[in-house]
This record gives structure tokens, C-alpha cells and sequence, in this order.
């Protein structure tokens, strides 16, 4: 296909509630959307990198400044692309995953729908629906943290996902535990611990968790495989893991035995199937992670997620979860689970009206 222009399109979406992590709180999502059109058809993708530079190095101004500058023109300059082709072009531009994968997953859109395929059927989906689990952020305290907890498990939450940080673990776990059981658990640190921590962190042990996500810094595997033969709670790996060649080493090392796959974190769709396939060779379990998607985002991630690999449920909660209203129809948890779209393509279109209403800019990037 010949890209004929790409545009860059930012929204403002207001969270129903603040979201807060060991390394800030979001209030409003700031989303960069990228919308590619060739003679054929359109594709959407959703650039995942946050305002800030806080969950990683990357942040949207500067996703949308290396696609302007030099991406989009590489792509624009090209007879043909298509997705396969994305990121041999894209190879000389250092790092910037989260822009490649958005440009990446924005081509496959308009070439599958074009072909008349969905994402599902093109990765390899092996379910027509997915469970779903539910991040929960560090409260102001364990009663509005109970509050939450209930409401999500009322809503069919097939698994709770609890935000920690020094400070906020022990009692949160212990409490939720204490109220609800023995429902499937787990927390996610967002690199907030040291090695230095092992011996608190060993206390987690006592409570039958699932997983702990990305205790330690993302650059760390070596400690975090020494933190594995320190804890009896399966380690995760979110930040850690940007390519099949950082889940190679980190499965090498046992830095890790279940792994969190965020297309957007790792460039793109295709590599994250290559993660999933990898550790599916290695018997290790991966689930779909999440960006606080608008349904453009998250329709790719659920067909994701239907994958026979991905044998956790992952943060692919509905859209209610965090948005009033969200860019596309909704996604509704129905039984615990989301069904994968089955259109071409994503499967789902934003919502004109919806989207004018809360973009804040939009660029055009002829070929
Ligand atoms: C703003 S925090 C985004 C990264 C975080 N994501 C979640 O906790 C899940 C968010 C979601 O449900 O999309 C993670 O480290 O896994
Ligand atoms: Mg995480």
C-alpha cells in the first residue's frame, strides 16, 4: 500500500476516577492517535506513551515529534508498506517503541481492513472472548481500597491487580485477602523496590499472589533473578521486557517466569506475537498488559489476548474502568469477559462526534 498521509491527532480523556501508581497519579489521559490513509483504506492505531516520562523514557510530545520528523517521512517516502515492512524501515531510528508501535499497528489496521481480516484472525486469536482482571491504583486507605475491590469483583473482574509501593503492600494484600479470599491476586510494584527489599517482599509470600509485577528497575535483570531465588511469588516482568531478545534473556537468567506483553512497549503487534510465541516455547505464561487504552488501543490488545498463550487474565478491563465515555463504542465486561471484535481490521471505529469533541490537536503529514 502507498501511504498518501498520516495524522496525528491528540485527545484529552478525563479519567472517572485518579489512577496512582508508585510513580505518580493520572488524572486526565493525554492520547496521541494515529490515523494512516492509503488508497485502500484507513488505519487507527493508539501511540500508548503517557504525558510524562514516567512509566518509561518515552512521553507523547516526543512520540509525535519523532514520528513528524523523521518516521512518517520515512514511511511517506516508500512506493509500498506494509506492516512486515514498518519496522525494517523504521530499524535506524533508535528505541521510541511506543511511536513504532503505533505507526506499525496503524498500517496492519488499514491493510487488514482492506483484506477484509481481523486483527484476531491475523495473530492467531484461539478464543472469541477473553477474561479480564482489573488494575486497582494505592489508595488514601483500605477501606476506599475494599470499596474498590468490591465494586470490581461485582462487575465479574476475574482477577484483581493491586498497585504497591513501599508503604502501601503488606496491608493493602493482607486486607484484601482477609475481606475477599482466596480470588486471584496480584500487585505490580512499577520498579519501586531494591534488592535491598527482599527480605519485606518475602513477606508477600504469605498470601498466595499470582505474580509481583516489575518489583525492580527495568534495566535490573540480573537482580531480578536474584530476587527470584529470594521470593516464592512468581516474578513478573513489565518495563523490563521491550523485544523477544529482553524475554530471551530475562527467561535465560530467571529474571522472570511470567512476563506482561504491551504491544505498545514493545514496538508493535507483530513483536508481540514473537514474545508470546517465545515464552510459550519456554512454558512461560504471559497475560496482555495495559496502557489505559481508549478503545482503539484496546480493541488490538483483547484480540491480543486471545491468544493461546496468554493464559492469565490481563489488565484488558471494560471501558467503564476508566472512561465515562470512551472514543468507541464501549467495551462491556459481559460474564468476566470482553468478546474480540470481529470486524476487519480492529474491528471498531472512533466515534466522530465523540472524538471531536475532546481533541485538542490535529496535524496532517502528506506524503
Ligand atoms: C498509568 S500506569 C500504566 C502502566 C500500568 N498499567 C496498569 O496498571 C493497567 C492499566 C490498564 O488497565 O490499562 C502497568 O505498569 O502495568
Ligand atoms: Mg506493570
Amino acid at each position: 500500500m502507498k501511504i498518501t498521509g498520516v495524522e496525528l491527532r491528540r485527545i484529552a480523556m478525563p479519567l472517572v476516577a485518579p489512577f496512582r501508581t508508585s510513580f505518580g497519579t493520572e488524572h486526565t489521559r493525554e492520547v496521541l492517535l494515529v490515523r494512516v490513509v492509503t488508497p485502500e483504506a484507513e488505519g487507527w492505531a493508539e501511540c500508548v506513551a503517557m504525558a510524562e516520562p514516567l512509566y518509561s523514557s518515552e512521553y507523547a510530545d516526543g512520540a509525535a515529534d519523532v514520528m513528524r520528523r523523521f518516521m512518517v517521512p520515512a514511511l511517506t517516502a516508500r512506493p509500498h508498506v506494509d506492516a512486515y515492512a514498518v519496522g525494517r524501515i523504521l530499524e535506524p531510528f533508535k528505541g521510541h517503541r511506543m511511536a513504532k508501535a503505533a505507526l506499525e499497528t496503524a498500517v496492519l489496521d488499514a491493510q487488514l481492513r482492506a483484506a477484509g481480516e481481523s486483527f484476531g484472525a491475523f495473530l492467531g486469536a484461539a478464543a472469541d472472548r477473553v477474561p479480564c482482571g482489573v488494575s486497582v491504583g494505592i489508595m488514601d486507605s483500605i477501606p476506599e481500597l475494599l470499596g474498590a475491590v468490591d465494586g470490581y469483583l461485582a462487575e465479574g473482574y476475574r482477577r484483581i491487580k493491586l498497585k504497591i509501593e513501599p508503604g502501601w503492600d503488606l496491608e493493602p494484600v493482607r486486607a484484601v485477602r482477609e475481606r475477599f479470599g482466596d480470588i486471584p491476586l496480584q500487585v505490580d510494584a512499577n520498579a519501586a523496590y531494591s534488592l535491598l527489599d527482599a527480605p519485606h517482599l518475602a513477606k508477600l509470600d504469605a498470601y498466595g499472589l499470582l505474580l509481583i509485577e516489575q518489583p525492580l528497575a527495568e534495566d535490573d535483570l540480573v537482580q531480578h533473578a536474584a530476587l527470584a531465588g529470594r521470593l516464592a511469588t512468581p516474578i513478573c516482568l513489565d518495563e523490563s521486557i521491550e523485544s523477544a531478545a529482553d524475554a530471551a534473556a530475562a527467561i535465560s537468567l530467571g529474571a522472570c517466569s511470567i512476563v506482561n506483553i504491551k504491544p505498545g512497549r514493545v514496538g508493535g503487534y507483530l513483536e508481540a506475537r514473537r514474545i508470546h510465541d517465545l515464552c510459550r516455547a519456554h512454558g512461560v505464561a504471559v497475560w496482555c498488559g495495559g496502557m489505559l487504552e481508549t478503545g482503539i488501543g484496546r480493541a488490538a490488545n483483547v484480540a491480543l489476548a486471545a491468544l493461546p498463550g496468554f493464559t492469565l487474565p490481563g489488565d484488558t478491563s471494560a471501558s467503564r474502568r476508566y472512561y465515562a465515555t470512551d472514543i468507541t463504542p464501549p467495551f462491556e465486561l459481559r460474564d468476566g469477559h470482553l468478546d474480540v471484535p470481529a470486524g476487519p481490521g480492529i474491528g471498531v471505529e472512533p466515534l466522530g462526534h465523540v472524538l471531536d469533541a475532546i481533541t485538542t490537536s490535529v496535524e496532517w503529514l502528506p506524503s
